[in-house]
């Protein structure tokens, strides 16, 4: 009997690789899977239905059943996983074979894996992918860093696989190294983002308009009709629905608020400090993620002080009407930050990323797909070096038209004692970005007081220190 050789060979059958194994085949490509959990390849082997597919925890089988020079996805958990898997495959790599990484790696590890894998000629390259489960399954959104040559080798693949917008592929070759990766890294930074607004005007019109779940979902669902279309969005609708299965409640209800992280917004918010570029929304996001985590203790300070005490008496469709700005706005600055922080990081690690590729490929199959993306996609294209989409005439067009509603919704939020940090920090940056004067000369007045730090005039060039009146 001739013997099967696989075209790729996948580690990890969890939620992703098991998907993506099963988009692979569709697509006519042949995948054998490999895992350490027996349970996982048990159920793919039972369930494939097709040769194109097969599954081992045998390590020896799954590499001796892959054509050469072998193609070998990872999409195990980040971290020392990654390593150990690396470890235990490399004395079996020969020349030319190819490992690509489509975990949520730190795009420093991958610099780190490419580096040591190239010197026995191995190819590596770091590879985001987002979309989830169903992504995986129907067309995720693919981001592809390394050598080009070699994604050259697995592009027609993947383009394949991926999702498409506007019948085009949502992946293309981004840049050398960790390119990949810290462009996933900021995607998932854009997320958290994202979702810490929309939990914030769903913090509203809960408390506030005291709406419940079939109103919730009614708006929403109208939401995404129009400008604020996106997945998020639709899925959250969709959320407000969901009945429990234990008890008699919606499951939104039932689930507790302390909300878990796997580590990517944090590493955004770090890399954005280290490269000074601020992302003040999706830090706040990541913050409330841990305040939020706090549970125990906020159920201390909330019978000690209490908490927001809402007597709303306004217009209910007024404050639809003004959140739905409020989200808008905020969620553009989002976005914002997050490209605003892709182009210094391009710069200082040289993986000369292409924003306008990068929107289009986010366009499609990925958990911050949106409408918005074509808008930002074309700002992009007219102006591919942009430091900021505030600068654009089209996005400070949007955002002076969506401003009052979020100046309103905010006062609403403190007025009543409901936190909408992301939203507040969402219009402070708007509103310092374009203050062409800010307290800073007092900042430095004082560092140059204190510690002699010295400081810069706007009167003349130079470095200046004063003598001040020290108390003693
Ligand atoms: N889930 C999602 O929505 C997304 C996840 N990702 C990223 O993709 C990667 C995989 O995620 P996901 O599929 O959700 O994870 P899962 O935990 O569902 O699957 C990982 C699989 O890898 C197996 N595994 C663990 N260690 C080894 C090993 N040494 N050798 C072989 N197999 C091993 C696990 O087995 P066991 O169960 O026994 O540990 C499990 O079956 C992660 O980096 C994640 O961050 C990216 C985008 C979206
Ligand atoms: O990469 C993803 C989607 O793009 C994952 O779903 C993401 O890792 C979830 O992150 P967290 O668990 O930190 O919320």
């Amino acid at each position: 009997m001739k013997e099967t050789k696989f075209d790729y060979g996948m580690i990890g059958l969890g939620t992703m690789g098991c998907n993506l194994v099963y988009n692979m085949s569709d697509n006519g490509y042949t995948v054998i899977g490999f895992d350490k959990n027996r349970s996982q390849v048990e159920t793919l082997k039972k369930e494939a239905g097709t040769e194109k597919i097969s599954a081992t925890s045998d390590l020896n089988e799954f590499l001796n059943t892959l054509k050469t020079p072998k193609v070998i996805i990872m999409l195990v958990p980040a971290g020392k996983i990654v390593d150990d898997v690396i470890s235990e495959l490399k004395p079996f790599l020969s020349k030319n074979d190819l490992l690509m990484d489509f975990g949520n790696s730190h795009f420093t590890d991958t610099n780190r894996r490419s580096e040591q894998l190239e010197e026995s000629a191995i190819h590596f390259m770091g590879v985001g992918i987002s979309g989830g489960e169903l992504g995986a399954r129907h067309g995720p959104s693919i981001m592809p860093g390394g050598p080009k040559k070699v994604y050259e080798r697995v592009a027609e693949m993947l383009k394949a696989v991926s999702a498409k917008a506007n019948n085009e592929p949502c992946v293309t070759w981004l840049g050398p190294g960790s390119a990949g990766h810290y462009v996933k890294m900021v995607h998932n930074g854009i997320e958290y983002g994202l979702m810490q607004l929309i939990a914030e005007a769903y913090h509203l019109l809960k408390e506030c308009a005291a709406m419940s779940n079939d109103e919730l979902h009614t708006v929403f669902s109208k939401w995404n009709e129009g400008e604020l279309q996106s997945y998020l969005i639709e899925i959250t609708a969709d959320i407000f629905m969901q009945k429990d299965e234990l008890t008699d409640s919606r499951i939104i209800d039932r689930i507790l608020d302390s909300a878990k992280q796997k580590g990517t917004g944090a590493w955004t918010s770090e890399d954005a400090m280290n490269l000074q570029v601020p992302i003040p929304v999706i830090d706040i996001a990541v913050s409330m993620r841990d305040l939020s985590a706090y549970k125990n203790e906020r159920e201390v300070a909330h019978q000690n002080m209490g908490g927001s005490e809402v007597k709303f008496t306004g217009d209910k469709n007024d404050l639809v009407k003004w959140v739905e700005q409020a989200l808008y706005f905020s969620i553009i600055t989002v976005y914002v930050q997050g490209m605003a922080l892709l182009q210094v990081a391009s710069k200082k690690y040289k993986y000369d990323l292409k924003l306008e590729d990068i929107a289009a490929i986010w366009r499609g199959g990925c958990i911050i797909r949106a409408a918005l993306l074509e808008d930002i996609r074309s700002a992009f294209s007219k102006q591919p070096d942009l430091s900021n989409l505030i600068l654009s005439v089209a996005f400070s067009k949007k955002l002076m038209q969506s401003q009052e509603g979020i100046r309103k919704v905010i006062q609403t939020g403190v007025g009543f004692g409901i936190p909408v940090p992301a939203m507040m920090g969402a219009l402070a940056y708007f509103d310092s970005y374009r203050s062409g004067w800010l307290p800073a000369n007092l900042i430095q007045a004082q560092r140059d007081d204190f510690g002699a730090h010295t400081y810069e005039r706007n009167d003349r060039e130079g470095i200046f220190h004063t003598h001040w009146n020290q108390k003693k």
